[in-house]
C-alpha cells in the first residue's frame, strides 16, 4: 500500500505539521494533514505497528478538525474527521454492526471538559445532567450479539459501519460469558460493546517471548490486544489470554409483550444489570456525578493511580447517564454527543537517536545509555535513555539515526519501545560496543552467561567511586551524610582514594573545599565512627563483591567468626552454604584471593572496623518462632525485605537462604517464580502472602 520512500516522506510531514503548520495555506494544509493521518490510521488500525506516538497523532487530528471548523468549504467526506479510521484488512469476513461503532471525542484538561459540559447541557437542554464516569480501557473494542441467551457474533469496529467477524477468537476469551439469562429477562438480541484487553503482565511476558524469538516487541497493549484478535489461528489467541470489559448496550430487540427491563433506563443501571448476568463490566469502578467539577475531581484523583491497575487505561470516559437524554443528544459521523473522553498525560513520543554513551558501574558493568533529541513526555523532558546492554541493543536492533519510540510511564525509567525501521534512510549506523573502558581504557570483558560488558579493572576510577558510594549506602554501612554527591567531591579532591581511606579522611582539606560547617562535619565523622561497629554481614555487603546481595552477606557472616575465614574458603565450600551456587561462590573466592582485597581488609581491621561475627557464639534468641526457618520471594509491597526478616530474627527465627526440606514459611510476593514452584513441589513449605505473614507476626506477639 505505501512504499518505503512514502512511509518516510509521511513521516516527516506528519513531523513537520506538528511543528510548522502555522503559516500554511489552509487548503495544503488540509490536504498535507489528511495524507499524514490516513497513513498513521493504516499503520495503527490495520498493521497493529503505529509510527506516531498517540498526542502526536492527536495532535494532527485536532489541528485538521480545527482548520476544518475554520474553512468549512474545504471539508470532504473522505476527511478524518468525517468517519471512522479504516479498520479493516481482508483476513476476514466482514459484517454489518447493527448500530455503528463510533469513535469518541478526546479532552485532555478541565478547560475541554467544561466546554463539553456547557454543550451537553445545551443539546439536552437541561441545567442539571447526571453523568457516570468510567474507565477508558486502551484494548480494542468489539460488539457483541448475543441471540436467544447465546454469544452468536463477535466483531471488530472496523471502519465503524462495518467491521470483521472474529467470532471464533471471541470465543476464546475466558471472561465472556458464552451464554446468560436473558431469554428469562425477555430479550431475545442484544449488541453489547466493549473493549477486548491484555493484562499488563501477560503483555510483559509476550513481549519478553518476542524478543527472545527475534521479533520487535509491541509498542502497547492495545497493539497486542487488537493484534491478537485478528489472529488466523484460534488455539494461539486462546494461549495469549485476552480479556474483556463491556461497556455499552447498542441495542436490543425484546420478545413480543415484554416490558422493557428494569435497568434499561441508564447507563450506570444497564452496565450493573449485565454485571448481575455475569457479564465484565467496569460495575465496580464507575461512578454517577450530577455536577462536572465533581468529575475533574474524580478524573485527576483516578490519573494518579493508574499505573496500579491491571490494565492499561488511557483515560477516562464521560457518559450521559441517562439514556433518553443520549437519544436526544444524537452522534457526528465521527463520536456519539452524550460522550467524551478524557484522556492522560501522553507517556510516549518518537524522537532520534543521535548517539550512544557509556557508563561504567560499580561492578564496572558497561551501561550504554541512548542520547536523543530532546522530547517532552509525560510532564519531563527525556533526552537520556538506558540501552541496558548489549543483548537489548542487539535484540531491538536500534542503530544510531533510528526514530525509535521512547515511552515513560510513572515511576518507570524511560526506555525505547522499538526503533521505527520502516523509516531507515540506510544512513543508520549499527552501535558499535566498545572494546575498552571509556573511563580507564582497559580492555573489556565478557562472561558467555552473562548480558553485560565489564571493566575488571579494579582501579578504574568511576568504579572506586561507585564502591564507596555503595559502602556508605542504607543497606550496607549506613553511613549517612556523606552521600554520594560528597565522595564524589572528595574522590576528585584526592581526599578519597578507596573504600579504607574513609576512615583517614583529612577534615581540614574538607574544610578548605568550603561549603561544610562544623557541624555537617561533626555529623560526618559521628557517622563514620559509629559504621566501625557495624555488623558482620553488612560489611560484607558493603565490600561490593559481585553478586553478593544483602541475603547472601548474611548466610557467609553467620557461617564464620572472623572476615579472615574466608580468605580460606574453596568453591566447594561455599557452594556447601544455603542460597550459594557456583556463580556466587566463584566470584566470593575469587575476590578473597585477590590481593589487593586481603590489603583492604588489613586497612579496614588497622582502622578498627569490625571483622568480627558478634552474634556467632552468642545463644540464639529465645522467641516465639525459635526454629522455625523463614523466606521471602518475590516482589514484597507491604513491607521491605530487610524489616521483615529483623521481624523474625527478633523473635527467634532463621532466614534460610534457599528453598529446601529444612524450610518451614515462604513467603511470596508478586512475580514470584522458581521458589514458590519448588516449595509447592516439596509440599511441606508453608507458603504464607505478605498478609498472613504478618498475622503470624502479630499472632506470636
Ligand atoms: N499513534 C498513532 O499513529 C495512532 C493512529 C491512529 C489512532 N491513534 C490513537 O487512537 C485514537 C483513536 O482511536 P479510537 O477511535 O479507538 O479512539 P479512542 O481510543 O480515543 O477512543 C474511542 C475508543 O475507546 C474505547 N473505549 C475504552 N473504554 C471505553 C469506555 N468505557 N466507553 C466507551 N469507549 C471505550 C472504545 O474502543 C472506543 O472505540 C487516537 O486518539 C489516537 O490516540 C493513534
Ligand atoms: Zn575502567
Amino acid at each position: 500500500m505505501y512504499t518505503q520512500q512514502d512511509e518516510m516522506r509521511l513521516y516527516e510531514q506528519a513531523k513537520h505539521l506538528l511543528t510548522e503548520s502555522a503559516g500554511m495555506n489552509a487548503e495544503h494544509a488540509i490536504d498535507q494533514l489528511k495524507e499524514a493521518i490516513n497513513y498513521a490510521d493504516w499503520k495503527y488500525y490495520v498493521q497493529s505497528n503505529p509510527v506516531l506516538a498517540d498526542q502526536e497523532y492527536d495532535a494532527l487530528f485536532k489541528l485538521l478538525k480545527h482548520t476544518e471548523d475554520k474553512n468549512p468549504e474545504l471539508v470532504s467526506a473522505d476527511s478524518p474527521t468525517q468517519r471512522i479510521a479504516k479498520g479493516i484488512s481482508e483476513r476476514f469476513p466482514t459484517v454489518s454492526h447493527l448500530v455503528p461503532m463510533l469513535s469518541l471525542d478526546n479532552t485532555y484538561n478541565a478547560d475541554d471538559l467544561n466546554d463539553w459540559d456547557r454543550k451537553c447541557r445545551e443539546l439536552a437542554g437541561a441545567d442539571v445532567v447526571e453523568y457516570c464516569v468510567e474507565p477508558k480501557y486502551d484494548g480494542a473494542s468489539v460488539s457483541l450479539i448475543y441471540e436467544n441467551g447465546a454469544l452468536s457474533r463477535g466483531a471488530t469496529r472496523g471502519d465503524g459501519i462495518m467491521g470483521e467477524d472474529v467470532t471464533i477468537n471471541v470465543r476464546q476469551i475466558k471472561s465472556l460469558p458464552l451464554s446468560a439469562t436473558l431469554v428469562a429477562k425477555g430479550v431475545e438480541q442484544i449488541e453489547i460493546r466493549g473493549e477486548v484487553v491484555i493484562h499488563k503482565n501477560v503483555f510483559e511476558a509476550f513481549n519478553k517471548q518476542r524478543i527472545a524469538e527475534g521479533q520487535p516487541p509491541l509498542a502497547n497493549p492495545r497493539n497486542a490486544a487488537s493484534g491478537t484478535l485478528r489472529i488466523l489461528d484460534p488455539a494461539e489467541v486462546r494461549k495469549r489470554g485476552l480479556s474483556a470489559i463491556l461497556y455499552h448496550i447498542s441495542d436490543y430487540t425484546l420478545a413480543a409483550g415484554t416490558t422493557r427491563p428494569e435497568g434499561l433506563d441508564t447507563h450506570y443501571n444497564s452496565l450493573q444489570w449485565l454485571y448481575n448476568m455475569g457479564f465484565p463490566t467496569p460495575a465496580k469502578e464507575m461512578k454517577v456525578f450530577t455536577h462536572i467539577d465533581q468529575v475533574i475531581a474524580y478524573c485527576s484523583e483516578f490519573e494518579q493511580q493508574r499505573d496500579s491497575l491491571q490494565f492499561e487505561v488511557d483515560g477516562l470516559v464521560i457518559k450521559v447517564n441517562s439514556f433518553a437524554m443520549q437519544e436526544r443528544m444524537g452522534m457526528t459521523s465521527h463520536h456519539p454527543r452524550w460522550a467524551v473522553a478524557y484522556k492522560f498525560k501522553a507517556r510516549q513520543a518518537t524522537s532520534k537517536l543521535l548517539r550512544v554513551e557509556y557508563q561504567v558501574g560499580r561492578t564496572g558493568a558497561i551501561t550504554p545509555v541512548a542520547k536523543i533529541e530532546p522530547v517532552p513526555i509525560g510532564g519531563v523532558t527525556v533526552s537520556s535513555v538506558s540501552l541496558f546492554n548489549e543483548d537489548v541493543v542487539r535484540e531491538k536492533d536500534v542503530r544510531i539515526g533510528d526514530t525509535v519510540l521512547v515511552e515513560r510511564a510513572g515511576d518507570v525509567i524511560p526506555y525505547i519501545v522499538k526503533p521505527l525501521t520502516e523509516l531507515r534512510t540506510g544512513n543508520e549506523e549499527i552501535i558499535q560496543f566498545p572494546k575498552n573502558c571509556p573511563v580507564c581504557e582497559s580492555e573489556l570483558e565478557k562472561q558467555p552467561e552473562e548480558a553485560a560488558w565489564r571493566c575488571i579493572n579494579i582501579n578504574c576510577p568511576v568504579q572506586v567511586a561507585e564502591r564507596m558510594i555503595h559502602y556508605v549506602s542504607k543497606d550496607a554501612m549506613d553511613i549517612r551524610n556523606l552521600g554520594g554527591a560528597n565522595i564524589q567531591k572528595f574522590y576528585e579532591q584526592g581526599i578519597l582514594t578507596d573504600i579504607p581511606s574513609i576512615y583517614t579522611i583529612d577534615w581540614d582539606k574538607v574544610r578548605a573545599l568550603g561549603g561544610f560547617g562544623d557541624k555537617s562535619i561533626t555529623n560526618m565523622q559521628q557517622a563514620i565512627e559509629q559504621s566501625k561497629t557495624q555488623t558482620l554481614n553488612r560489611l560484607i555487603f558493603g565490600l561490593g563483591i559481585r553478586f553478593v546481595g544483602e541475603t547472601t552477606a548474611k548466610t557467609l557472616a553467620s557461617a564464620i567468626m572472623n572476615l579472615r575465614e574466608l580468605y580460606d574458603w574453596n568453591i566447594d565450600k561455599l557452594i556447601s552454604l544455603e542460597d550459594i551456587g557456583p556463580k556466587v561462590a566463584t566470584s566470593v573466592a575469587d575476590f578473597f584471593n585477590r590481593e589487593e582485597n586481603r590489603h583492604m581488609i588489613d586497612k579496614l581491621d588497622a582502622a578498627g572496623v569490625n571483622l568480627v561475627n558478634q552474634l556467632k557464639g552468642q545463644q540464639p534468641v529465645d522467641g516465639a518462632l525459635t526454629g522455625k526457618t523463614f523466606l521471602f520471594t518475590g516482589t514484597l509491597s507491604q513491607f521491605k525485605r530487610s524489616d521483615a526478616e529483623a521481624m523474625v530474627e527478633e523473635k527467634g527465627g532463621a532466614i534460610l537462604g534457599g528453598v529446601s526440606a529444612k524450610l518451614n514459611y515462604l513467603i511470596v510476593g508478586e512475580d514470584a517464580g522458581s521458589k514458590l514452584e519448588k516449595a509447592k513441589k516439596l509440599g511441606t513449605v508453608n507458603i504464607l502472602t505478605e498478609q498472613e505473614f504478618m498475622e503470624l507476626i502479630k499472632s506470636v506477639g
